[in-house]
């Protein structure tokens, strides 16, 4: 039989996805000195309400893990939002084995080794299938992981990943889980307008960046690669599944 074509990397996607190219992409290199912090953020700040029975299930989508969240009392508002927003699904994007590279965002064009997306729709919209290309359409959180020491909030999942080694592979979450554990304590961070940072690349997204990195160690950053996709050359381990930065095209980052 045919095998299915191995996805394209980012500096193709502008042939299938033209807004690839457009005027509100993402990731972004965040130049610190460049945002412009805006008391309003401060003013309302950003609420996190997350319950801890929301996540459903972690798949392997054959371009991250996925966890899959079913939404229930897992809202966020204020900040830069002008509703609220329902937690769909958490990912997050990686480099390669021990290396610093990784995020999809950079802070003054420095990498972390991942970078984690908590995806929310838009509560204005039906249905996230709605929302995701509506200008308005989801909030995601990005928080960078740094290697250090273990995150024990991470490891109920990051135990997961060995499970789940193939595309559409699944496993059941049977556990509580709150996700709002791997935010960091300080609730600091970036915002600005952009996109999906991988195809369809919809220019739908209110990003909000956590300043803070949170510490995850390297055992757990290795157990990303227990999720296998396919490469060239076969079948090898997920890694470097991240956008490079985009041009910033003369939009404006605000920070608390
Ligand atoms: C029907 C819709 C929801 N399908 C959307 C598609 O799965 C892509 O969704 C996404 C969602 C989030 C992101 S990121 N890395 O910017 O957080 C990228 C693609
Ligand atoms: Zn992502």
């Amino acid at each position: 039989q045919v095998a299915s074509p191995v996805p394209q990397g980012p500096n193709k996607w502008h042939e299938q996805f033209p807004i690839a190219k457009g005027q509100r992409q993402s990731p972004i290199d965040i130049v610190t000195s460049n945002a412009k912090v805006d008391k309003a953020l401060s003013d309302n700040p950003l609420k996190v309400s997350y319950s801890n029975n929301c996540c459903q299930s972690v798949t392997n989508t054959g371009a991250s893990f996925q966890v899959v969240v079913d939404g229930a009392g897992t809202e966020i508002s204020g900040g830069p939002l002008d509703s609220t927003y329902k937690l769909v699904q958490f990912h997050a994007h990686w480099g390669p084995l021990g290396g610093d590279e990784g995020s999809e965002h950079t802070v003054d064009g420095v990498t972390y080794p991942a970078e984690l997306h908590l995806v929310h729709w838009n509560q204005k919209y039906k249905d996230v299938g709605e929302a995701v290309d509506k200008p308005d359409g989801l909030a995601v959180i990005g928080v960078f992981f740094s290697r250090g020491k273990e995150h024990a909030g991470f490891k109920p999942i990051s135990d997961l990943f060995a499970k789940v080694p193939r595309k559409a592979d699944k496993v059941d979450i049977s556990f509580n889980y709150d996700p709002a554990c791997l935010l960091p304590a300080r609730r600091d961070y970036w915002t600005y307008l952009g996109s999906l940072t991988t195809p369809p690349l919809f220019e739908s997204v209110t990003w909000i960046v956590m300043k803070d990195p949170v510490e995850v160690s390297a055992e757990q950053l290795a157990a990303l690669r227990n999720l296998l996709w396919e490469t060239p050359s076969g079948e090898g381990q997920m890694c470097n599944n991240y956008r490079p930065p985009q041009p910033l095209q003369g939009r404006l980052v605000r920070s608390t």
